[in-house]
């Protein structure tokens, strides 16, 4: 009896010898953002997932700004803002796409304590079919949008930041097909992929500046968006896609705030994507040590069950061609 203990103690020493190890080498460390009074910007903020982190930061005492195109949208996101909150935004009219337009929106309305760059096309089509004009267009938006706003917000951040001494932060909105290549999504992931290397580099950049980055990836998610994006959605993207769960846009929005709010750096949304996100750790910067330690044990199992879904993704790519051509 005494021996199994023993040995049960034995077995348990290297993981609490790792678990110990992780807590003092993670880095970045761990920080809390405060937001209460501090501008909170979020660019598509007008609908979907943006306007729903708009709507809970601002009920949660920030100043916020929304960002996008059309003044309509904007003007209704930010009447329901104030009919649920009491809280005045300032709606911002540009395009991510026109860095001077992008310039003089944030000029107009001051430094930006927590920038959201959550705005986004997503035009789902093989990339044998789908015009580089629509491929250009994502890159344009997911990719380059994100680069000027940061341009953009941060020399004011910094001297914000220097002013206060408080912590700020940069978030951008990936998507799971950020983490993972899906069908019909060539171009849109290789925006959304590329948005991480930008993320991963920028953290590195602004550390020293208390400036915190931090990335979310929604499943597919109820949105204006989303609804304009199935009507053109090959079949096999939607099957693919349903592997992970569906998502309320104020759901992804609520965890999208706590992440910001700790400072993580990888969010994910639903359990799958705790899955995709121990999957596909790599070399991100990680400030939990628990989630550290989840992923070091975690990445071998996780790469099988990645496996396995490639398996049955490969599967029904195979029977969806087969069928096509017996129609
Ligand atoms: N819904 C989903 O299934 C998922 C969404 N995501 C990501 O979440 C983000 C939000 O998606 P969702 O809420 O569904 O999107 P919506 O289409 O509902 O809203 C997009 C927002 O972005 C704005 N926007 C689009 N293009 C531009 C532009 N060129 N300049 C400025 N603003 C722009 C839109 O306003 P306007 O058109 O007036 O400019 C709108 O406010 C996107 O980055 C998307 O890729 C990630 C995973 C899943
Ligand atoms: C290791 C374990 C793996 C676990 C399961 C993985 C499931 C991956 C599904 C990917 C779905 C991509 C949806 C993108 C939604 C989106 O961005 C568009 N709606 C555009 O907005």
């Amino acid at each position: 009896m005494a021996s199994l203990f023993f040995l049960f103690l034995l077995l348990l020493l290297p993981l609490v010898v790792l678990l110990l190890l992780l807590a003092v080498i993670v880095r970045p460390r761990p920080v809390r953002i405060p937001l209460k009074g501090r501008h909170v910007l979020v660019s598509g903020g007008s609908s979907g997932i943006g306007f729903a982190l708009a709507r809970r930061a601002a009920a949660e005492g920030a100043r916020v700004s929304i960002l996008a195109r059309d003044p309509d949208r904007l003007r209704d996101a930010r009447d329901a803002i104030r009919r649920d909150t009491g809280v005045d935004a300032a709606a911002l009219t540009a395009d991510v796409r026109d860095p001077a337009a992008v310039g003089r929106a944030l000029e107009a309305v001051g430094p930006v304590d927590v920038l959201v760059c959550n705005h986004g096309v997503f035009v789902p089509q093989e990339l044998e079919r789908q015009s580089l004009e629509e491929v250009r267009f994502m890159v344009e938006v997911n990719l380059m949008g994100t680069f000027h706003l940061i341009k953009a917000a941060l020399p004011a951040m910094k001297q914000r930041g220097k002013e206060t001494g408080l912590p700020a932060s940069i978030a951008i909105m990936s998507s799971q097909a950020g983490q993972v290549g899906v069908y019909g999504y060539t171009a849109y992931s290789a925006t959304k992929f590329g948005l991480r290397g930008l993320a991963e580099a920028l953290q590195h950049e602004v550390i020293m500046d208390n400036i915190h980055v931090t990335l979310i990836f929604p499943p597919d998610t109820d949105t204006p968006g989303l609804a304009e994006e199935l009507k053109r959605r090959p079949e096999i993207t939607n099957v693919i896609a349903a592997s992970s769960g569906g998502m309320k846009a104020d759901d992804v929005a609520q965890k999208a705030l706590n992440g910001i709010k700790s400072a993580q750096f990888v969010v994910p949304c639903n359990f799958e994507g705790t899955m995709l996100s121990i999957a596909t750790a790599g070399l991100s910067p990680q400030r939990s040590y628990l989630m550290a330690f989840n992923e070091v044990l975690g990445a071998s199992l996780m790469r099988f069950v990645g496996l396995c879904f490639q398996w049955n993704w490969f599967s029904a790519i195979e029977k969806w061609h087969a069928e096509k051509k017996r129609k």
